[in-house]
């Protein structure tokens, strides 16, 4: 009789301490909850073990996952971004890892803590936003960062509930601002910082980063961030938030990413006159002794990482695709503002195509106008060619002809072959001095020129120029030979954008298409419908290829990988969607897309054989899964924050 009763009852207490961690139980109600619970703890010991086996069952399904070893305690895990839960600590935790009394004694739930978080960054939202800018944008980072700093588990729940209004403060356009204002924003270090300094000491530095595994590393130097050209080591800000939304959007475990900076030094004068600058107060390093840092670089972190993945970022257009050819066949690198972009302008141009009612086959006919020779230019420009040529044939001539779907101004105008010091990477682009004349153009034509001859279907800009495609220009394009003109001012950050939506859709017209690289708000047309903003970026790319890659086992980045990523974001878009003008997904559906397109990449790799399989996927077992089973298996091994339960040990 005593045990029918004691039983449901000694359940429902160790169940509720177990699955809702004492929410809002105050010390005395906790300890009474407690003192009974280890009572009947005791009691059922020996009157009926069966009973608290079962118990016990209960309480370890109840709790889920395994739970997680620390060897911290006391504030030293209260200090530890990693595992700090703050106030969700549950009263059991606290007495477990020696916290009581260093917090206080009300223990709330996860979803209370984002709450009071979001009540707190909302109270700076009133009358705060102006249209594009938000004049709050560097607070609200700052505030972000501070939760970073001390509750990652909660940084990343915060961020990935609210990713449409958070990615353009941890993302472009803010953490723009943050690279450029970071000496004096600079509070607890992130990542780490290799020097021209550190010379020959970077092997036994790289062993000072306390994880045993790392999976991924954003590197930069600096030299050219997004479009704000060369801020040193306040670069580290966009390794950073790459990461930020590599945990976030393809749930890469936050304890192995590494932000990485190589401070070479910096030709930014304003920065080298400032007292307060971080970073190697002299001009950047050149040519072997530039590179001989990289390498060093390089060596030292797949020696001790040796599957980690390498995602250069934000290099000078002078050594991005020089390092990217010195590496790529050596080391899992890619460089994601060369390859992540050209896939996206694809995707995002193809889409364009079907947003015309046209097969994407046609996209062959394109004539595209590209403002920009820079990395990310000749990046699209080389890939979108590709594109075109495997449409035509796939053959030499099939080469030829789509090359001549392609006029490329730079900041010296229109390119020919009679271009001086004409850039290698360049030359395929640049139109015979005749055929150019038999369209009425020149060597250094201005942009207006050129858009009032070519009369392209697109108009794309990666130059870094704000407001380049002026009121004429834009004029121009309404003299387009598409039924649905499309505009990418891909440039970042948003003062870059080569022009703003609500230009576009009043003077070219509201049947056109938009994208930019930073994010702007759809425009009410006078039609009443809703001219769409896409977001023409490449973090629809990057988290999935890195998470492919990792899963796949691949010890390279093929073309191909590449290929069938910007193929899957493509192809992701419904046709109605694409009909209205939305060639790009919204934010808030990144984690699936990149779901997708880890999924493409891995396939991919499969089919190259290039894929060697992942823990305990090897990659016999990898060419088995079927489509669905792919999917799967990258929803299994993507991190989601959720607080694990701790458990104390000694080293
Ligand atoms: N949306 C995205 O996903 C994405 C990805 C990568 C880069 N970007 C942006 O693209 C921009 C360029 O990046 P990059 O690495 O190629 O830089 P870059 O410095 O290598 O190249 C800039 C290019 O623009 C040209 N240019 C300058 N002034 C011009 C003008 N008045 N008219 C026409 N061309 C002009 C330069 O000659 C050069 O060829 C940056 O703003 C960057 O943020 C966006
Ligand atoms: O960082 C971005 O937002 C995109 C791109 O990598 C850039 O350099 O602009
Ligand atoms: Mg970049």
């Amino acid at each position: 009789m005593m045990r029918q009763i004691l039983y449901p009852f000694h359940i429902l207490i160790i169940s509720s301490e177990a699955s809702s961690p004492a929410q809002n139980q105050t010390m005395p109600n906790y300890f009474l909850h407690r003192r009974l619970s280890l009572s009947l703890i005791n009691r059922l010991k020996h009157c009926c073990p069966a009973m608290l086996s079962q118990a016990r069952q209960l309480f370890t399904t109840h709790e889920g996952n395994r739970p997680t070893i620390v060897q911290k305690r006391s504030l030293a895990i209260l200090q530890d971004p990693l595992f700090n839960k703050g106030t969700a600590f549950s009263m059991t935790e606290r007495d477990r890892l020696d916290l009581r009394g260093l917090l206080p004694p009300t223990v709330v739930s996860p979803e209370q803590q984002i709450e009071r978080f979001m009540i707190d960054m909302k109270r700076l939202e009133v009358n705060a936003r102006d249209g594009q800018s938000d004049p709050y944008a560097l607070t609200k980072w700052r505030i972000l960062n501070r939760l970073h700093d001390r509750n990652e588990t909660m940084f990343y729940k915060v961020l990935i509930a609210n990713i449409e209004e958070f990615a353009p403060i941890v993302y472009t356009p803010t953490v723009g601002l943050v690279c450029q204002n970071y000496s004096s924003l600079f509070r607890r270090p992130r990542g780490m910082y290799f020097s021209a300094e550190d010379r020959g000491e970077m092997m036994p530095m790289v062993y000072n980063w306390p994880a045993d595994q790392v999976d991924m590393i954003v590197v930069t130097d600096g030299s050219r961030v997004l479009g704000l050209g060369d801020l040193g080591v306040q670069g580290i800000g966009i390794s950073i938030g790459k990461l930020d939304l590599y945990v976030a959007a393809a749930g890469i475990n936050p304890q192995r990413v590494l932000p990485v900076m190589i401070d070479v030094g910096t030709n930014n004068e304003k920065l080298l006159n400032d007292p307060l600058y971080l970073g190697l107060p002299q001009r950047r390093l050149d040519g072997d002794e530039y590179i001989a840092i990289i390498d060093e670089f390089m060596e030292a972190v797949f020696t001790r990482w040796p599957n980690v993945i390498v995602q250069f970022e934000d290099f000078q257009s002078k050594w991005a695709s020089k390092l990217l050819q010195r590496y790529r066949n050596t080391y899992r690198m890619f460089n994601h503002d060369v390859q992540g972009t050209a896939g996206v302008a694809i995707a995002g141009l193809l889409d364009s195509v079907r947003a015309q009612g046209r097969p994407m086959i046609d996209f062959s006919k394109q004539k595209i106008v590209v403002a920009g020779a820079g990395s990310a230019g000749i990046g699209v420009l080389n890939a979108a060619r590709k594109t075109m040529a495997r449409m035509l044939g796939d053959n030499e001539s099939a080469f030829e002809s789509a090359s001549s779907q392609f006029w490329v101004v730079d900041a010296k105008g229109f390119i020919t072959e009679e271009r001086e010091n004409i850039d290698p990477e360049v030359l395929p682009f640049a139109w015979k001095v005749n055929e150019a004349s038999r369209l009425g153009l020149r060597e250094g034509a201005s942009l207006l020129e050129v858009v009032q001859k070519v009369q392209p279907d697109v108009l794309l800009g990666l130059s870094a120029v704000g407001g380049l495609f002026s009121k004429e220009v834009l004029e121009a394009m309404k003299k387009s030979t598409s039924t649905r003109p499309a505009i990418f001012a891909m440039s970042n950050p948003t003062t870059n954008a080569e022009c703003t939506p609500d230009e576009v859709f009043s003077i070219v017209g509201e049947n056109a298409i938009f994208a930019s690289g930073s994010p702007f708000k759809d425009v009410v047309l006078e039609n009443g419908q809703v001219g769409h903003c896409n977001q023409a970026n490449n973090m629809y790319l990057f988290p999935g290829i890195g998470l492919g890659t990792l899963l796949s086992g691949s010890s390279i980045i093929s073309d191909s990988m590449l290929q069938a990523a910007a193929e899957c974001l493509a192809t992701y878009m419904s046709d109605d969607e694409v009909m209205k003008g939305v060639i790009f997904p919204s934010i808030s559906r990144i984690r699936d897309i990149t779901k997708k397109v880890a999924a493409a990449v891995i396939k991919e790799a499969v089919r190259e054989d290039l894929a060697e399989g992942y823990r305990d996927m090897d990659a016999r077992e990898l060419r088995k899964l079927s489509q669905e089973e792919i999917l799967e298996f990258v929803q299994k091994n993507m991190w989601s924050p959720e607080y694990p339960t701790l458990v104390y040990k000694e080293d």
